[in-house]
């Protein structure tokens, strides 16, 4: 019988692109609000408890609200606000990282942060092998789509197309801060700067290394060795040395992609490295996680249905 599943906030950015990934999948049946009670918390409760997973992609105070309306029920929840991802009980949504146990197994998933997802996939395997040190004052510089900030961003950059590059979180408080420094174990918060392209869809995350200064850091093709290890088996996560043509591109006509793609780009002497992350912010950075979230929680192969 199809696991039903019922999508909180489904009109909006993330919602449509899970509806989309769930199209046509016979393992899954939806439940939809039609437009008039979509918002009506009665009949949200009524959705919650009639289904087996709760995917949730509403901002912060209506997902808490919608784990609050779930009480008493068997649902499974899958949040992909920032609501949930340092809170107790939660398992952190990113099967690579936190095992696909832990996440097949879990009555509580909170999806990751779309720039956590890059900065944490470059950074913990290397600090969990010893290769970085924990407790260096990392930095990590940006760039998304303007999908990243949902229906109000998008309408903004649409709107105004003269708007060449957005920087944003200039206090430096920006809220995937506490996921970053909780699943690499950081003893500082790393220094964020994201900006906002042009662009519909698609993000680089880069953390720079001075590894000549930092005690016990390992060479760039011990970094690159351990990540291509540890995201052998990952059928979304692929690493790569810097590539032969000097350059790397994103382009505003990319195609929705549940992938990502890492990189350790180091200088010629091997004394500084960039590692590095391109993926679809709305892919592996939002509903792909999702999606591969919900397919272990439903027994099923990690990557059905995932664009890849
Ligand atoms: N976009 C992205 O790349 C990423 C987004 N996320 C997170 O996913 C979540 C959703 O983001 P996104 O899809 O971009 O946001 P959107 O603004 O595009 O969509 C949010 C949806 O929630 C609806 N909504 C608002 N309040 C309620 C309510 N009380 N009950 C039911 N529905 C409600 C909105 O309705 P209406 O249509 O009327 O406005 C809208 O359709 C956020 O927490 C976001 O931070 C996470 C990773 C990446
Ligand atoms: C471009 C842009 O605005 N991006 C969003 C993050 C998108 C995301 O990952 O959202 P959640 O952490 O809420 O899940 C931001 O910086 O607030």
């Amino acid at each position: 019988m199809a696991h039903s599943v019922f999508i909180d906030g489904a009109a909006g950015t993330t919602g449509l692109e899970i509806a989309d990934r769930l199209a046509g999948r016979s393992e899954f049946g939806l439940i939809v609000l039609d437009n008039a009670r979509r918002k009506d918390p009665a009949a949200r409760q009524e959705a919650l408890h009639a289904a087996d997973f709760a995917v949730l992609c509403l901002h912060d105070d209506a997902a808490r609200e919608a784990v609050s309306l779930a009480e008493g029920s068997k649902v499974r929840i899958i949040d992909a606000s920032t609501a949930h991802r340092v809170a107790p009980g939660w398992v952190y949504g990113f099967p690579e990282i936190s095992g696909l146990e832990a996440v097949a197994n879990a009555a509580r998933v909170s999806n990751p942060g779309c720039y956590s997802t890059g900065f944490i996939a470059l950074l913990a395997p290397l600090i969990r092998a010893g290769l970085l040190p924990a407790d260096w004052p990392y930095s990590c510089n940006a760039v998304s789509g303007y999908s990243g900030g949902g229906k109000a961003l998008i309408e903004r950059f649409e709107a105004d197309q003269d708007i060449a590059w957005r920087g944003y979180a200039l206090a430096l408080g920006h809220k995937h801060v506490p996921e970053m420094q909780a699943q690499c174990g950081l003893t500082l918060p790393p220094l964020f700067t994201p900006a906002v392209i042009p662009a519909h869809r698609g993000m680089v995350v880069e953390i720079p290394l001075h590894l000549a200064a930092m005690p016990g850091a390992a060479s760039p093709p011990a970094l690159l060795d351990c990540l291509a290890q540890f995201y052998a088996a990952s059928p979304v996560v692929s690493v790569a040395e810097a590539p032969a043509s000097g350059e790397l591109l994103l382009r505003r006509s990319m195609a929705p992609s549940d992938t990502m793609q890492l990189y350790v780009l180091p200088n010629a002497g091997g004394s500084q490295a960039r590692l590095l992350a391109m993926l679809d912010n709305l892919g592996k950075g939002a509903s792909g996680a999702a999606v591969q979230s919900l397919n272990l929680m439903a027994g099923l192969p990690q990557d059905q249905g995932l664009a890849i």
